[in-house]
């Protein structure tokens, strides 16, 4: 069976226009980046973009190494319904953000010789992880990792691809056959700058992986 029912992840959104303009395809989720050293880091105001969401997508906060009360206050200021760590966070920070009744999802920058059994200990504490490349910045690096690794994966926690994703992985992403892949993040390879996508890019995505 083809992948069509993968999720959708659009990631670095910054611009209200260019939100409004995605959230006519009804992506799954969109992340919102509140790292400050990012290129994407969110500086509108978030109560214009609040208004604009539609039942259907979620809203994705994206922290690096962040206080857990500093997520906290932006989740209820911002109404997430998701927080996405991509720094150094512990299991017990992922415990807490879970035990307070959030969905969240852990990232890790896979490579060669990754080690799998490092996430037995985010089992519990996390919903979903999404596993990206690394590179120069925690995330957004436009860099691909060899996702042959993940066949080492072995655990129940459904996974985000991400890292580099572009159109012209559509063929190899509907190919793979990883029982927890859950759906695939996109970020700057659907970028005209950062923090402003191509939409019309990316519903040549969406359509042609549902197709
Ligand atoms: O996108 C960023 O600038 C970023 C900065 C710091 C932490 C995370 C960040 N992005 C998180 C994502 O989920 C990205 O979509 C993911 O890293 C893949 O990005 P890309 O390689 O550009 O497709």
């Amino acid at each position: 069976m083809p992948n069509r029912n993968l999720r959708i992840k659009v990631c670095g959104m910054k611009y209200t226009e260019n939100i409004e303009d995605l959230l006519l395809l009804q992506p799954d989720y969109v992340g919102f980046i509140f790292y400050e050293k990012s290129p994407r880091f969110i500086t509108t105001q978030w109560a214009v973009f609040s208004s604009i969401f539609k039942q259907g997508t979620s809203k994705v906060g994206v922290f690096v190494d962040e206080e857990v009360e500093v997520v906290l206050q932006k989740v209820t200021d911002l109404g997430l319904e998701m927080v996405q760590l991509h720094g150094h966070e512990t299991p017990q920070i992922c415990h807490e953000l879970k035990d307070s009744g959030l969905t969240v999802m852990k990232a890790f920058r896979v490579g060669e010789g990754f080690d799998f059994s490092q996430l037995e200990e985010y089992v519990q504490c996390c919903d979903f992880f999404l596993f990206d490349a690394s590179g120069a910045n925690p995330g957004g690096n436009g860099h691909r990792f060899n996702w042959n690794l993940l066949q080492g994966y072995e655990y129940q926690v459904p996974f985000f691809l991400s890292g580099g994703i572009d159109l012209e992985h559509l063929d190899e992403i509907k190919a793979l056959r990883l029982p927890q892949l859950y759906g695939v993040d996109l970020n700057s390879k659907f970028e005209i700058q950062p923090g402003l996508k191509d939409v019309k890019r990316v519903q040549e995505f969406i359509q042609k992986l549902r197709a």
